[in-house]
């Protein structure tokens, strides 16, 4: 097994106040994981530090390119951009021209493909944009990337709930195969089906990481259900 990411006793601090705490995590090439954690718990943050948006205080974060280079770390990890830095008079086949630009891994059919199997509108503005269609052009964007890693920070939230299904549904032939994805969703029992590991962040670093199956297996019970008894006075010990 190849090892896609490895974090070790990473520590970040923001203004002083401590966000992360002792980090470390490996995980295998070709995985899709799930990032869960309350409000505030660091998983946007653990995705801006994997991404090298962000720089670690402590500690080290290795991905299959050996680099130090922020810049070059940000080409080896398609990492979902909220898109906030684009004039939001930009219509659709404008940002996607920027993509074509500012990443020579962008796949244009791929991202075609995307975009029509969820139906968006290239002449639109992102400021005509519903919020769940913009997430839908946001993944279909941080999708169309052939990359080693890609980061999914909450990307179906204001998606309504058939069209989510239906990109859940469809994420696996959209992932290529050696790639590691990490998906973090409040809505666990949707993305359930399609994880292979799970994540959990708590109290500032990794409580968990377990293989979905091994949860069914040792617990009997649904990743749901798992993640849920880990805040309920730890009826589920790791
Ligand atoms: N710009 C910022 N300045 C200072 N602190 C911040 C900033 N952004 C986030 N934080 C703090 O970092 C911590 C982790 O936030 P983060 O956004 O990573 O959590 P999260 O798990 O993604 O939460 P959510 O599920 O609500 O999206 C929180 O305590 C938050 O207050």
């Amino acid at each position: 097994m190849t090892t896609a990411l490895a974090i070790k006793q990473l520590t970040y601090k923001r203004n002083q106040k401590p966000i992360l705490t002792n980090v470390s995590l490996t995980v295998e090439a070709g995985k899709i994981v799930g990032l869960l954690g309350e409000n505030g718990a660091g998983k946007t943050t653990l995705m801006r530090l994997i991404s090298g948006l962000a720089k670690t205080n402590q500690g080290e974060i290795i991905t299959n390119q050996t680099t130090t280079n922020a810049a070059a770390k940000r080409a080896t990890v398609s990492f979902s951009d909220q898109l906030n830095w684009f004039p939001k008079q930009s219509k659709l086949q404008e940002i996607v021209a920027f993509y074509q630009h500012a990443y020579p891994d962008f796949d244009y059919e791929k991202y075609q493909e995307l975009a029509n199997f969820l139906q968006l509108d290239p002449l639109q503005k992102l400021s005509a944009l519903s919020k769940g269609t913009k997430e839908k052009f946001v993944i279909t964007l941080t999708l169309a990337r052939q990359t080693d890693i890609y980061l999914l920070d909450e990307p179906f939230s204001g998606i309504d709930s058939m069209s989510r299904k239906k990109i859940i549904n469809s994420i696996i032939q959209w992932k290529p195969e050696a790639a590691l994805m990490i998906i973090s969703d409040h809505y666990v029992s949707e993305i359930a089906p399609i994880l292979d590991d799970i994540v959990v962040i708590k109290d500032q670093t990794i409580a968990v990481h377990r293989s979905a199956d091994s949860i069914r297996e040792e617990f009997g019970i649904g990743i749901e259900a798992y993640y849920e008894g880990l805040y309920e006075g730890g009826a589920v010990n790791d």
